[in-house]
């Protein structure tokens, strides 16, 4: 009884608006109104009318929602439905969040924003919409083995398969699509002006080094061959994932006769506390690629570092691959070795830190590991739950980024196959082992790095920077579930909750509770710690290590993505016997194009903790949001400062730079 005015506000990318006409009802703890036709959604607008309804419906607790269409079905996008009451002169406002298209003619019901989990529905006025939303979305979205001992995907065999929802929107779509054409474009412009010209000495490298780089691409260009830039890469560059610092001396660094000094070396540096390793023993064994009828070759390096007083970290040895009863002590490559030998091991090195760092650090341990959580969430959060108004933003596109890469990247006759020497099924082995060996602990910063030896580190900015974000993310984190569950109990007995856990450690993880997963939260403290590193894998631990493959990886003879012949096992190393080996023009060429295409920014990108749906309601998570936004604020402003006092600025943890969710 009474009069309401109702706001629809559509969302404002291409084809956001509807020519179809919208039926809107008010559902009330008491009755139900329907509005009569009123509306043709159009994009970017908010739409307003004023209704007298003249029943009672009692407290709001729902609007429905139907499309009718005479001819053409026209999905709309519907940001969210405000509706005020006037009740005794008091103006109320009631939002029922969408953000989501609106298909077909089936009616769709917004509940109010409010969170609310099962538990605090005494009265049971959601628990039916609760279910049949939750039925819906686990026919909507169901797990997939892609492949047998990798973690489950979306069972989507290509992205038309995957729901409107969490398909790339019309701009989003261009701009991958378009950016591919004009990376490929560039590759046949590079190939014919190569055509003629010889690819004998690295400076040959030059003449595809043009478009898809920047300053930082030029500096390494500059400066690869350098050991302190060398060193760097394995603190702040695309992968600093791999280094641990030393307790002893890995067992399978042995001495080959006649390099007894430098054993000596590594011990007084062990001693001291600043030796360091990077141990590559998961590529040993993996079957490397044939790529156009020609074999490819891998290694499975050891790398001995030293620090600096000032920071520097320094090769002092490489193994390249690990030793084997059948064969001699294999060599240990020194920086003392004539140049080009020195050269090429650190080469071989570089690929096989980008196989671990593609494979493992990029595509298991961001790519697919948030995917886990985008589709249990999914299929176990109804849209009401505290956890999924928190979480949504952070998994904007990644189901659809990953059927991609499914597709096209690691797929039969992908990337990949076309020009990585793990491709051809050797990356699917080392993404099973990388699978095999995921803890829980090594997707949380506090304990990895802790575990890793890398904690209080001045010349360490990855970690730095991933630490203090690590922290703002958990008050966050810690303020959204405060508002939510007032003790542990409350966390206990949510349903949708634990299975949501119970789905992610045993689906979609794989069985990983022996990895440390939990099965189950018993507390806020838990539940806090979880989300925190759902979130910052989703946004933080992604962007760090997918921005730098533009940086990082247009030199090609920096990071190269294939070697064409077998590490060397002896140090008589000529420079055509480095040029044989390094990837050759097409290769060379399609490494660039990707790397430019996954690492440049994304024109449509949200910045961390910047986007503009509002699931919740109230002032509680709003100045919780706005807290998490001011500290973001303030890391960026001390980022910046920090940056303009060092040579090389570290740049990707940068709070403007870190994209929300998961969408290259
Ligand atoms: C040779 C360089 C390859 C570097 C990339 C390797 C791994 C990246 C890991 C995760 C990226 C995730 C998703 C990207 C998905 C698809 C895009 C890739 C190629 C598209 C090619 C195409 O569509 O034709
Ligand atoms: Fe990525």
């Amino acid at each position: 009884m009474g009069r309401y005015r109702v706001r629809v506000a559509t969302g404002s990318f291409a084809f956001s608006g509807s020519t179809n006409q919208v039926q809107l009802w008010l559902v009330g703890q008491r009755a139900e109104a329907e509005l009569g036709m009123q509306l043709r959604p159009t994009r970017g607008q908010m739409e307003d009318f004023e209704v007298d309804v003249s029943e009672d419906l009692g407290p709001l607790l729902f609007v429905k929602l139907q499309k009718i269409h005479l001819f053409l079905k026209d999905a709309w996008f519907c940001n969210h439905i405000t509706v005020w009451t006037f009740e005794k002169s008091m103006e109320k406002e009631i939002v029922f969040p969408c953000y989501r298209w609106v298909q077909g003619d089936g009616i769709i019901c917004l509940p109010e924003a409010t969170a609310w989990t099962m538990g605090k529905d005494v009265q049971g006025l959601f628990q039916k919409h609760r279910e049949e939303e939750l039925e819906e979305r686990r026919r909507l979205y169901r797990w997939a083995t892609w492949k047998k001992g990798i973690l489950l995907s979306v069972d989507a065999k290509s992205e038309k398969d995957l729901p409107l929802d969490v398909r790339f929107h019309e701009n989003k779509k261009i701009d991958f699509e378009g950016t591919l054409i004009a990376g490929m474009t560039e590759i046949a412009l590079k190939r014919t002006y190569t055509l003629l010209s010889s690819w004998s000495s690295l400076e040959d490298f030059d003449q595809i080094f043009w478009c898809s780089k920047n300053t930082l691409a030029k500096k390494v260009r500059q400066s690869w061959k350098d050991d302190d830039f060398f060193g760097y890469q394995f603190l702040n560059g695309v992968n600093p994932t791999v280094l641990r610092r030393s307790t002893s001396l890995p067992t399978r660094l042995v001495i080959p006769p006649g390099a007894e000094e430098i054993q000596i070396q590594l011990e007084k540096k062990l001693q001291e506390g600043c030796l360091f390793e990077a141990d590559f023993s998961l590529l040993d064994g993996i079957q490397p690629n044939v790529i156009q009828g020609e074999r490819q070759y891998l290694a499975a390096p050891l790398v001995m570092f030293k620090m600096e007083h000032d920071g520097k970290l320094l090769p002092m040895a490489i193994q390249l691959q690990p030793p084997c009863s059948s064969s001699p002590v294999p060599p240990l490559f020194l920086p003392s070795d004539p140049s080009l030998t020195w050269l090429l091991a650190k080469a071989w090195v570089k690929n096989s830190d980008f196989q671990l760092h593609e494979l493992q650090a990029h595509l298991l341990k961001t790519h697919l590991v948030a995917e886990v959580f985008a589709v249990a969430t999914m299929r176990c959060l109804s849209g009401m739950h505290p956890i999924f108004k928190l979480l949504i933003p952070h998994l904007r596109y990644t189901l659809e980024i990953n059927t991609r890469a499914r597709t096209k990247l690691i797929s039969d006759g992908g990337i990949f196959d076309q020009v990585v020497n793990t491709g051809g099924g050797g990356h699917l082995e080392v993404l099973r082992r990388a699978t095999a060996c995921l803890t829980y602990r090594s997707l949380c910063p506090p304990d990895d790095l802790a575990d890793r030896g890398l904690l209080g580190i001045p010349s360490a900015l990855y970690v730095h920077d991933a630490l203090r974000l690590w922290d703002i993310i958990s008050r966050y984190v810690q303020g959204i579930v405060h508002l939510h569950y007032s003790e542990d109990k409350v966390v206990q007995n949510d349903p949708e909750l634990q299975n949501w856990c119970r789905e992610i450690t045993e689906i979609g993880l794989h069985g990983a509770q022996a990895r440390g997963f939990p099965v189950s939260f018993q507390s806020r403290a838990d539940l806090c710690y979880f989300l925190t590193m759902c979130i910052f894998t989703c946004t933080v631990q992604h962007s760090g290590i997918n921005q730098g493959q533009l940086d990082w990886y247009a030199w090609v003879p920096n990071a190269p993505c294939t070697m064409r012949q077998p590490p060397p096992t002896t140090k008589d190393v000529t420079l055509e016997m480095v040029m044989a080996t390094l990837p050759n023009i097409q290769q060379a060429c399609l490494q660039m194009t990707i790397s430019w295409h996954l690492g440049r920014f994304q024109p449509d990108m949200v910045p961390l903790g910047q986007h503009k749906e509002e699931y919740f309601s109230g002032p509680g998570p709003k100045a919780v949001l706005s807290f998490f936004q001011e500290e973001l604020n303030t890391l960026e402003k001390e980022i910046v400062a920090r940056n303009k006092n060092l040579d090389l600025p570290y740049e990707y943890l940068q709070p403007s730079r870190i994209e929300n969710s998961i969408t290259i």
